[in-house]
């Protein structure tokens, strides 16, 4: 139904041939006050030759690094912990973050930032915690832990972390990683995650003028393949979690361990309410709860630091949005990576499947090193699509997005990010009597809970109107 909405949508707009392949003269007010996109108000050491551009192209996403003045103020010293998962690399970030004055912390993860806000408030070091659902505010405090949509990019910092940098790969997300690595202004920036990340990132960071240095890391304690998979539920044992990818099939594996009577289980996916999600994760940790097994889904890949002593792999398949595949070598060693934490109850870890069959891309995926990455994702920020929208004024966001997504030019290290979930937001909203930034806010903070039928898109429409003021208070730094 979405989707129906949405064509028609797109065919009422006819954005393709009302504003086809623009190169707009700006004035110069315009010019002055947009400087920063030519160049002019960022580092004059490398971004003055075309301050005094006369047309602006606002397809030209070619220089993203310009986009933030503020952080190209600085000559940023960029530490990359890069290795295996279990191998301290978070750790040792968040040394340095708990030692500086003031600093940031962004996840991909709200589980994540909760948790880092909740060990910086334990080490007496005050501590905000903002995400999409929500803002917790410390008195007096310098720090500030997020996911990484909220990282305000207009603050300075001494130091900042972005955890899991192989995410600005990600086909929807990613977007988010590269406005946090080329726009936060910090004196140090820790990025933290896959190796496979290096050669983008310094690639990236050449245009930025930074100091990039590279720390590896090795794993801390074992992790084990098992040669047999696990085969019946009755040999699922306490500390064992279950990996499956949908919230049916996680109930139902739920279901099926509980019937053996022997275990209860906790919870854990990605749509879960979040305090019911680290309540759940909590139950699981604390040894002297009932909750001894785990059934998750690959919400528990990233950084968090659960007592697991065996991750068994019901599937080694996922839909992915498009289409059911096998899971990546990177996601594969994401997820095993949670088994056996160092410092946890279970020092070493065993990873297995459920299935025979799926043993040995389980096997081959541990022994295999992650695909380099070869581009990071984009999106036109705010400030572009409004000055585009001022020169457009009768053209919505809709259009104004799906014009972008078909016109925009990007160089070699970029993609333009899947943007269809955020189009389908837009397509609601613009009928909405809400400013550009409100639509803008709306569409890449809700579209990841957007589904497809048309009673959550009226739910929604509703949801929307009755949330703009809170949203809009969480949003209106960091955009
Ligand atoms: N030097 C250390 N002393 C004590 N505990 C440590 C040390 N280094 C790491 N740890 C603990 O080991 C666990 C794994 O560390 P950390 O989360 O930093 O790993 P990581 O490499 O970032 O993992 P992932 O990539 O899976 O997120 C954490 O519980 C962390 O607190």
């Amino acid at each position: 139904m979405a989707s129906v909405f949405l064509r028609s949508r797109l065919s009422h707009c006819s954005v393709s041939r009302r504003v086809h392949g623009y190169t707009v003269p700006v004035k110069i007010n315009l010019e002055l006050k947009l400087g920063y996109f030519c160049g002019s108000h960022t580092d004059k050491r490398q971004f003055s030759s075309s301050t005094y551009c006369s047309m602006f192209d606002f397809m030209d996403l070619t220089r993203p690094h310009t986009w933030y003045p503020n952080a190209r103020k600085k000559r940023r010293k960029v530490i990359l912990h890069v290795g295996p998962t279990n191998s301290g690399k978070t750790y040792q970030a968040l040394k340095q973050l708990e030692s500086s004055s003031s600093g940031v912390y962004c996840g991909p993860l709200r589980l994540l930032a909760w948790e880092v806000a909740k060990r910086l408030n334990k080490a007496n070091v005050p501590c905000d915690l903002i995400t999409g659902q929500e803002v917790e505010e410390v008195e007096g405090a310098k720090h500030k832990a997020v996911t990484v949509e909220m990282a305000d990019v207009n603050r300075d910092y001494d130091c900042a972390i972005i955890d899991e940098i192989q995410m600005i790969g990600c086909r929807t997300r990613g977007f988010s990683f590269t406005r946090a690595l080329l726009g936060i202004s910090a004196d140090e920036v820790h990025l933290c995650g896959d190796p496979a990340a290096v050669p983008l990132v310094q690639e990236i960071l050449k245009s930025t003028d930074d100091d990039v240095m590279v720390q590896s890391y090795e794993r801390l304690s074992p992790l084990v393949p098992s040669k047999v998979p696990v085969g019946s539920f009755a040999d699922v044992s306490t500390g064992d979690c279950v990996v499956a990818f949908s919230r049916r099939e996680i109930y139902k594996l739920k279901k099926k361990i509980q019937n053996q009577g022997k275990h209860l289980c906790s919870v854990v996916y990605g749509s879960l309410p979040p305090e019911t999600r680290t309540r759940q994760a909590l139950m699981f940790n604390d040894a002297s709860s009932d909750f001894d097994v785990l059934v998750a889904s690959d919400a528990i890949g990233m950084g968090l630091n659960l007592n697991i002593s065996r991750i068994i792999f019901s599937t080694m398949e996922k839909f992915d949005g498009e289409e059911v595949r096998d899971l990546t070598v990177s996601e594969i060693k994401q997820i095993a990576g949670r088994a056996g934490r160092y410092g946890s109850k279970f020092p070493v870890g065993e990873v297995t499947c459920l299935h025979e069959s799926d043993l040995p891309l389980l096997h081959s995926a541990l022994k295999s090193q992650s695909p380099v990455l070869e581009r990071a994702g984009l999106f036109p920020t705010y400030d572009l699509l409004s000055m585009f929208s001022r020169s457009h004024p009768t053209i919505g966001l809709l259009e104004t997005l799906v014009h972008f997504y078909k016109h925009a030019k990007l160089s070699s290290n970029y993609f333009m990010t899947d943007c269809e979930q955020m189009l389908k937001v837009a397509a609601v909203i613009d009928v909405l009597p809400l400013g550009l930034k409100e639509k803008y806010v709306f569409c890449i903070s809700a579209y990841k809970s957007l589904t497809s039928t048309a009673v959550q898109l009226t739910w929604m429409t509703r949801f929307l109107l009755r949330a703009s003021h809170s949203l809009l208070k969480i949003m209106h730094k960091v955009v």
